[in-house]
């Protein structure tokens, strides 16, 4: 599925279970938790889940939970894949000068003490959510302050849904003896609550908002100087390539509901992965097109992105468009870089690349990318978090080569970035998952949200013409908001 070039999709709502069959469903789930907990009792130091066949339930919508629980989501409407996690049966917070490889230890040392008991025979492993900042060794300052540099989280209650098959997961951390019926009550009070959160619909849109810009960073004119600054070192010293970002600042006419926006990326960006968590006060939302990395048993995936350019809703310009990009040599040369920084990330720890045909155009709606997929194995005892640790900072969020642009941008970037062009996803119990590059999202805030857009800056690079590729990925999201 491709996605068009404007007008929306149909959208889907949840559908869940009548009162009449969510009591029966219920007293199912009570009777194979309390079994399962009697047949296998945890022991102390064990992180324990239990997952359960769910046929009943079909999930879409973001569930609209109330108390400010933490939770997680992910999706990719195209797949119907879904995920959603709330209430912290663990977490592991990292920072320090190595906080991805970290956590790669922590998942590690969860993994050897994780007992997951299947009764239903899903197999769908249990899974955590992990994601970092763009600069996780970096303390998070406002507005990002009170999130995790990097982290994991593994849900109390988790929903996965995945070839069109549903499961439950509870997990809770066996600190030490722990009374077993109230694990169970505790369990069943999570999963009531969850039903109730996917009764409170968020509706339909209605009335669209109007967004009022607020603030920007840098101004035009400090892009405009950034942006000859960026060109006068890739003149004169090594650097090749350096992605320089915005941030805006908009304001709403009422409070930015999350689930809304949710519904409503899903009609625009079908075949984008779409994000979703709340960690203490923040929510974070994003509907990004890249992937930093896709793990299948030792079979590797990553999207190499960059090289943009708009769209049009007129067919035979739209074509034009796509093939002058395809022919663009800036764009070509922009996209290399990539597919570079991401092959040379990637050869200590493949021990096979499949040749990659490339580059392709990935159509969005009102912007195109140049797109390559790269797919490799991984050497044997290579978790997925340890190829991300290598992977991240990539070409297309942060420049070439990766430590002189690095440095260039904690020179000269004055905005903070926080978690854009961080990372975010899911890894399940046997070390599967994918983590998605963190663009096209917004920070929210109330009746206000956090913006933030990139572009890649070459040799060849026009300032205004980097400016307004900006705006075009600042629109993604801009326009869904209006709709939240
Ligand atoms: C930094 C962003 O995009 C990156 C990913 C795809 C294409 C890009 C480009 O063409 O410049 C950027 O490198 C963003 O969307 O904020």
């Amino acid at each position: 599925m491709v996605d068009p070039p404007n007008g929306p999709r149909h959208s889907h709502q949840a559908q869940h279970p009548s009162m009449f069959d969510r009591q029966s469903l219920r007293d199912r789930i009570h009777t194979a938790v309390s079994r399962t907990l009697a047949a296998h009792p945890p022991a102390a130091g064990q992180l324990y889940s239990i997952t359960l066949a769910l046929p009943e339930i079909h999930f879409r919508g973001l569930p609209q939970l109330r108390d400010c629980q933490s939770y997680w989501y992910w999706r990719q409407p195209e797949k119907e894949e879904y995920l959603f996690g709330a209430g912290e049966a663990l977490r592991i917070d990292a920072s320090g000068s190595t906080p991805i490889q970290h956590l790669a230890e922590a998942f590690q040392q969860l993994q050897a003490r994780w007992r997951c008991l299947d009764p239903d025979h899903t197999a769908i492993p249990p899974a955590a959510f992990s994601g970092f900042a763009f600069v996780p060794q970096r303390p998070m300052i406002s507005p990002w302050k009170g999130l995790p540099n990097a982290a994991i989280f593994l849900p109390e209650i988790l929903i996965q849904q995945r070839n069109n098959r549903c499961s439950l997961c509870f997990s809770h951390d066996i600190a030490s003896e722990s009374r077993t019926e109230l694990l169970v009550e505790r369990w069943l009070a999570l999963f009531d609550q969850l039903l109730q959160a996917l009764d409170r619909k968020s509706g339909p849109p209605g009335q669209r908002t109007r967004l009022t810009r607020t603030r920007q960073q840098p101004d035009p004119q400090t892009w405009h100087a950034l942006v000859q600054q960026a060109k006068e070192s890739i003149r004169n010293s090594d650097l090749e390539k350096v992605v320089l970002t915005r941030q805006i600042r908009v304001e709403a006419q009422r409070r930015l509901d999350p689930g809304r926006l949710m519904a409503t990326l899903d009609c625009l960006y079908p075949s984008s992965r779409h994000l979703a968590f709340r960690i203490g006060e923040h929510s974070f939302v994003a509907a990004t097109p890249e992937r930093l990395l896709a793990c299948q048993g030792s079979q590797i995936n990553c999207d190499a992105i960059g090289g943009t350019s708009r769209r049009s809703a007129d067919e035979r310009e739209d074509k034009i468009l796509g093939e002058s990009l395809l022919n663009n040599p800036k764009a070509l040369h922009e996209h290399a870089l990539v597919v570079d920084t991401i092959q040379h990330a990637l050869t200590p720890i493949c021990s096979r690349f499949e040749p990659s045909s490339g580059p392709q155009l990935l159509p969005l709606r009102g912007l195109q990318h140049l797109h390559t997929e790269i797919q490799g194995s991984l050497k044997p005892d290579t978790s997925l978090l340890q190829a991300a640790a290598r992977l991240h900072p990539t070409g297309a969020v942060n420049g070439v080569p990766t430590a002189v642009a690095s440095q260039w941008l904690a020179q000269h970037e004055a905005l903070e970035r926080g978690w854009y062009t961080g990372a975010a996803g899911w890894i399940n119990a046997e070390g599967d998952g994918e983590l998605a590059v963190l663009l096209r999202c917004a920070l929210l805030d109330g009746s206000q949200a956090h913006l933030y857009a990139g572009a890649g800056i070459t040799a060849g690079s026009d300032p205004d013409a980097e400016f307004d590729e900006t705006e075009l990925k600042l629109a993604a999201m801009l326009e869904a908001l209006e709709n939240a």
